[in-house]
This record gives structure tokens, sequence and C-alpha cells, in this order.
């Protein structure tokens, strides 16, 4: 389902995918389990702090008690506010998340889904994200078809390993992880 969705979302933006850009990019699978126990007051805690998933694409399974929240960043040009966005849980669906590596891929063309969890006082709550990842020893960078179209790239090559140790440098600040990868211009 990855790989049609990868594919999918590569076609959207002129790349024609096949199986080795699926196996670069989201080559390495992870399963994490998340418990969040309720919390007396829930406006004192976190669940999970406010960051984007740097893989390429994460698929999340989660229960029924909520939580979850996506940030939307102010755009005038579409008339979206900066405000944070509940992600109300649908039975039997599953969230497919953009992560770091495929906005880095993309040359900007896909946003990461800034994210955040809260707790509640009452139930506790079960999530299960999956993450596609690139391997370690990817070069991460802007696809050559994409900076062709835009003529110039907005991210620096660098080593999967490499950018996932800054992020956990940086955990939990938003989108600050992106500093290590932009090219500011002149
Ligand atoms: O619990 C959730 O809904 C999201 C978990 C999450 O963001 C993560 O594990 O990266
Ligand atoms: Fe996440």
């Amino acid at each position: 389902m990855a790989r049609r969705i990868m594919e999918i979302l590569m076609k959207n933006i002129g790349v024609e995918s096949d199986d080795s850009m699926a196996e670069n990019y989201m080559g390495v699978r992870v399963v994490n389990m998340n418990f969040y126990p309720t919390c007396p007051d829930p406006g004192l805690t976190v669940g999970i702090g406010r960051h984007s998933d740097i893989g390429t694409i994460t698929v999340l399974l989660q229960d029924d008690v909520g939580g979850l929240s996506i940030r939307v960043q102010e755009d005038e040009n579409v008339g979206n506010k900066d405000e944070w966005l509940e992600i109300p849980p649908i039975p039997g669906a599953l969230l497919i998340n953009i992560g770091d590596s495929l906005q880095i891929l993309s040359n900007g063309k896909y946003k990461s889904a800034e994210h955040r969890v809260g707790t509640t006082s009452t139930r506790s709550r079960v999530s299960i994200p999956f993450f596609l990842n690139p391997g370690p020893k990817v070069i991460l960078g802007p696809m050559p078809q994409v900076i062709g179209k835009d003529g110039k790239a907005q991210y620096k090559e660098c080593l999967f390993e490499d950018y996932k140790n800054n992020f956990f440098g940086h955990a939990y600040q938003g989108k600050k992880s992106f500093d290590f990868v932009k090219i500011n211009s002149p």
C-alpha cells in the first residue's frame, strides 16, 4: 500500500518511480507501539511533543480515544490561519503522514506534517505508527527531476543517518531539524 501511495505522490510531481526508489526511500520499516496513560490534569502534560516524522511516509493506526493534532500553517493564499487541528479517529481508518524525507525528496512540494499528541484524564490511548524510512546510508536530497523543473534545490544533500542524528538533537521542536539541510537564499 505504501509503495502505491509513493508511486502516486511521485507521479503527481512528474517523477516515475520504480522498485529501487521504494527500496531506497522506504526500505527501513519500523513499528512503534505508543501507550499514553491517563493524566489527572491533561493541561499539564504532553503525550508526544510537536514534531514531524523523519522518514518518507508513516502509516498510523490509532484507537478511538483521540488526541492527535496536526499543525496548519498560516497561508493567506488559501485562507489558512496558524492553528492546531484535531484529527479525530475514524474506525478502521489508517492515517498517512508525510515525513521530512519526502519533503526533502520533493524539494518542498510535499510538506511533512507537524503533529503532537495530548492525553485525557479518563482514558488511556494506544497508537501504532508504521514508519517507512530511507536506509541510514541513503543520500537524501531533492530529486533531480524535481530540481530540473524548479530550477533550484531548496535542500542540501545529506545521509539519512546524519539527518536522523541531527533530528534527535532537536527532538520535539517542531520542524527545526530542517535547518540542517535548508539552503538559505542569498
Ligand atoms: O500517537 C499518535 O497518534 C502519533 C504518534 C507519533 O506521532 C509518533 O510516534 O511519531
Ligand atoms: Fe509522529
